[in-house]
């Protein structure tokens, strides 16, 4: 029986038309895949639907009853919840208040508050403290507190955007036996992803959202993700290439990763046998216990491994947040110290992460002036000046930015192309030394995460090393040259990508992290 019918459904931001005659519909008990490029209109669609939105025009019905929310509180009230892609949660409640905010249940007794928490959480098989500030956790799991919060309420349909995007295969794994349960219960969900395997893993049935249209709407069992990944640009996509250790070229200093020419990749070309950074015996109290890296110039290396694995912990002490010890840390053949020794100036690599405090921008502040920021106060001439926006204008036009003019406003972008232009701009002012990057391609559609790629192959070509620190099996099979597999505070299996196919690296990368947990 049909959950949702949408019909006609039409929205527009300013000149911007993002919904097209959107319509399709919802059966009860279905799991509904919805893709897209970035800024294709998913994350608008869900939020008409859950009432944060209003349409321009179109209906709703829900189990055959007119439904046009007014709000996300009366969308809830009707028996539709939503978990946002950027969801956020005021981090002094603890994680009982933020389980069972704005619900019936919200003024229980602490006790009976905290048990009532602990049962929903334990159906997203989230094992916290109900105690808890959320201000403590880290920002990964406030995607699965929200998930608890909707099941908390009587939801006919549940919206999940992008949840999965930050976790770990196995949180994937439990995300989708809670979309189980609840299809098992006769509730519908759509569910926003652009990890298209997993996501095929889960989903009865797809909808491609392209140019502002439902551009197919087919049963999974009939799609792969390459032909997902096809459908979702509208082109043939070939399956990513295994990425090539191009030989940095000899002079460290270049123009910004922004205003370069696009380098040519020749193939398969040999690492560069310097050594760039070389860690001896790191150990981080309570959470490393041992850890040998060797980073050669021009090289990607990645690490995973499960939450408790170390793996953060490694790269938060490369990059000094962590106060740690080495028998031996060298950078360019340099003695350096994790900041408790006085074996030399501190490591402290940059360090780039999707989720930082909205990336360290004013989201009213617009694109041009954003990706020019630190230029700004010393342009000194229009030659210049021009030079510089035609530089920003050449980046969003290569990063496939959705919009149409760089004087819109930051926080108007999708949230894949802000974190495509942050993470541009982030390259482009860091040092071209060694850089730690958590996640580049999270959140970012198929085409996009080439683009970060080819980012990295340019700035790796330039003589840049990066560490990739990642959940994601598909973004360190595409990106790295070697993956680390972290479990009990040490690197328990190197796994090199080589000659093999990208998919064949993921399936080690997954197969390896599993044996290791
Ligand atoms: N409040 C707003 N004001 C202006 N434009 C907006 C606003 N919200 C969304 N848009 C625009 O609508 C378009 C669709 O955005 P939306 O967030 O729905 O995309 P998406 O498909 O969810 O993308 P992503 O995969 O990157 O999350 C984008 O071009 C975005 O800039």
């Amino acid at each position: 029986m049909t959950l949702l019918q949408v019909q006609g459904l039409t929205k527009s931001f300013g000149a911007r038309r993002v919904l097209r005659d959107v319509s399709f519909t919802i059966d009860e008990g279905e799991i509904v895949g919805l893709v897209g490029t970035n800024g294709a209109g998913k994350s608008t669609l869900g939020d008409v639907i859950a009432g944060i939105t209003p349409a321009d025009a179109g209906s709703m019905t829900l189990q055959g009853h007119p439904y046009a929310p007014l709000s996300a509180f009366d969308a809830r009230h009707l028996g539709v919840g939503v978990v946002e892609q950027l969801v956020h949660i005021d981090p002094a409640l603890t994680v009982a208040q933020a389980v069972l905010r704005g619900t019936t249940q919200a003024g229980l007794p602490p006790r009976e508050l905290r048990r009532q928490a602990q049962v929903l959480l334990a159906e997203v098989a989230l094992d916290v403290d109900p105690d808890t500030p959320v201000g403590d956790l880290p920002h990964f799991v406030h995607g699965l507190v929200e998930t608890a919060r909707v099941l908390a309420e009587d939801t006919r349909l549940v919206v999940l955007d992008e949840v999965s995007a930050p976790l770990l295969p196995s949180e994937v794994g439990r995300l989708h036996a809670v979309a189980g349960r609840l299809s098992r219960q006769g509730r519908g969900v759509l569910y926003i992803s652009h990890r298209l395997p997993e996501m095929l893993e889960v989903v009865d049935r797809v909808l491609v959202l392209r140019d502002g249209r439902i551009a197919l709407d087919a049963p999974a069992d009939r799609l792969d993700p390459v032909r997902l990944a096809a459908e979702t640009v509208g082109e043939p996509v070939t399956p990513p290439e295994p990425r090539v250790a191009s030989a940095p070229e000899p002079a460290a200093a270049g123009p910004t990763a922004a205003e370069e020419a696009p380098v040519r990749l020749s193939p398969r070309l040999v690492p560069s046998d310097e050594v760039v950074l070389r860690v001896r015996n790191l150990r981080v109290p309570g959470a490393v216990e041992g850890v040998d890296l060797l980073l050669r110039r021009g090289e990607v290396i990645g690490l995973t491994g499960h939450r408790s694995s170390g793996v953060r912990e490694i790269a938060d002490a490369l990059s000094g947040e962590l106060p740690a010890v080495t028998d031996e840390l060298q950078l360019f053949g340099e003695e350096r110290s994790l900041g408790s020794s006085a074996d030399g100036p501190a490591l402290e690599l940059p360090v780039y992460r999707p989720d930082e405090d909205a990336y360290g921008v004013d989201p009213g502040e617009t694109i041009a002036r954003t990706m020019t920021q630190e230029a700004w106060g010393s342009l000194s001439d229009l030659r210049t000046e021009i030079a510089r926006l035609r530089g920003v204008i050449r980046t969003v036009h290569q990063m496939d930015v959705k919009t149409l003019s760089i004087r819109t406003v930051f926080g108007a972008l999708s949230g894949g192309d802000q974190h495509k232009l942050a993470l541009a701009r982030w390259m482009s002012e860091c040092a071209r030394d060694v850089v730690v990057l958590h996640e580049p391609t999270r959140g970012l559609d198929v085409r996009a995460r080439r683009q970060v790629r080819r980012l990295l192959d340019e700035a790796t070509a330039h003589g840049t090393s990066v560490v990739v620190v990642s959940v994601d099996p598909d973004e360190l099979a595409e990106c790295c040259d070697r993956v680390g597999i972290v479990a009990g505070g040490r690197v328990a299996r190197w796994i090199d990508t080589g000659e093999l196919a990208v998919d064949a690296v993921r399936d080690r990368i997954v197969e390896a992290a599993t044996a290791a947990a």
